[in-house]
C-alpha cells in the first residue's frame, strides 16, 4: 500500500493548492505503472502535463496540423487511429476487432483507446500533448477522465464542410481501410451524432478554440499558432514554479 504526503509553501492561494495537488495526483497516476514496475520507487514527472484533444470531421486535416504544432511547439503527437491502426498491424487480441470497427467506420471501445493512449504518455519524456481523433464520444471523454484522471488545457476543432472532408479523404491515397465512400459516410454520420457533442461540451467549458479548417494547410496553422503561442508566453515561473515548491514523500507501508 502506497500512502503520500504533500507538504506545499504557504505563500499560495488554497485554490492554487488545490488544484496543484489534483495536478499531482494526476502526473502521479501515469506514473504508476512504471513506478511499480520499479518496485517502490516514485519517481513523478518533473512538469505537469499540457494536454491538447485535437477534434474535427474524417479529413478535417487533424494530422497535418498537428504535425505542424510538433514542429513549432514541440508536443508528443498522438493520433488514437494511429495507435488503433498500429494494434492491428501487431496482431494483438484486440486487432481484429479494432479492424471491423474501423472498417464499419464505429467507434472503438473507449477502455482499447484509453489504455493505448495511457501507455505512449507514460513512455513519453514530453510533457505537451496533442492527442488527435480523441474523444470521439461522451464516453471517449468519460472513461479519459476516469482512466487518466486529467482534463485537456485546450481542445482544438477543425471546422471543415462535409464536401470538403470528402475530396480530401479520397485523395488521401495512404491505404486506409476507410478510405472509401461507403465508410466516409459512416465516419460522418458517427462524427455528427458521437463527436459534435463532445465539442458542444467543451464549448461550454470554455476550452474550445474553432479553427476555419479551409484554405492551405499553411493559411489553417496560422490561425491554430497564436493560441499555442499565448500559452508559450505565459512565464516559465508561473506555469512550472509550482512544482518545484511541492514535496512529495512517498512511504511504503506494504
Ligand atoms: N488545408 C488542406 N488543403 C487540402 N488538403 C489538405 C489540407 N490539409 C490536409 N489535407 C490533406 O487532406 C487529407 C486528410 O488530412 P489529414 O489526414 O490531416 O486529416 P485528418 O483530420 O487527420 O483525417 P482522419 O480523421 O481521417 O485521420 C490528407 O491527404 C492531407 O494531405
Ligand atoms: N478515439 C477514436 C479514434 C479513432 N477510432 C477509430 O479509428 C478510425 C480512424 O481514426 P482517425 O482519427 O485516424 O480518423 C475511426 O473512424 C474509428 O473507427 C476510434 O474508434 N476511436
Ligand atoms: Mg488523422
Amino acid at each position: 500500500m502506497w500512502r503520500r504526503v504533500a507538504s506545499l509553501s504557504s505563500s499560495i492561494s488554497s485554490s492554487f493548492l488545490a488544484q496543484t495537488a489534483s495536478r499531482l495526483n494526476t502526473w502521479e497516476s501515469l506514473t504508476t505503472g512504471i513506478a511499480q514496475q520499479a518496485k517502490g520507487v516514485i519517481a513523478p514527472k518533473e512538469k505537469t502535463p499540457f494536454i491538447t484533444f485535437v477534434l474535427g470531421g474524417p479529413g478535417s486535416g487533424k494530422g497535418t496540423q498537428c504535425i505542424k504544432i510538433v514542429e513549432t511547439f514541440g508536443f508528443a503527437h498522438l493520433s488514437a487511429g494511429d495507435l488503433l491502426r498500429r494494434e492491428i498491424a501487431s496482431k494483438s487480441a484486440d486487432g481484429a476487432m479494432i479492424l471491423n470497427t474501423i472498417k464499419e467506420g464505429k467507434i472503438v471501445p473507449s477502455q482499447v483507446t484509453v489504455k493505448l493512449i495511457q501507455k505512449e504518455m507514460e513512455l513519453s519524456d514530453n510533457h505537451k500533448f496533442l492527442i488527435d481523433g480523441f474523444p470521439r464520444t461522451e464516453e471517449n471523454r468519460v472513461s479519459f477522465e476516469q482512466i487518466i484522471g486529467v482534463e485537456p488545457n485546450v481542445v482544438l476543432f477543425f471546422d471543415c464542410p462535409e464536401e470538403e472532408m470528402v475530396k480530401r479523404v479520397l485523395n488521401r491515397n495512404e491505404g486506409r481501410v476507410d478510405d472509401n465512400l461507403e465508410t466516409i459516410k459512416k465516419r460522418l454520420t458517427v462524427f455528427q451524432a458521437l463527436s459534435l457533442p463532445v465539442i458542444n461540451y467543451y464549448s461550454e467549458k470554455g476550452k474550445l478554440y474553432t479553427i476555419k479548417a479551409i484554405g492551405t494547410e499553411d493559411e489553417i496553422f496560422e490561425q491554430v499558432r497564436p493560441i499555442f503561442a499565448a500559452f508559450e508566453a505565459i512565464p516559465l515561473n508561473t506555469r512550472w514554479n509550482w512544482n518545484i515548491s511541492a514535496l512529495v514523500v512517498v512511504i511504503d507501508m506494504s
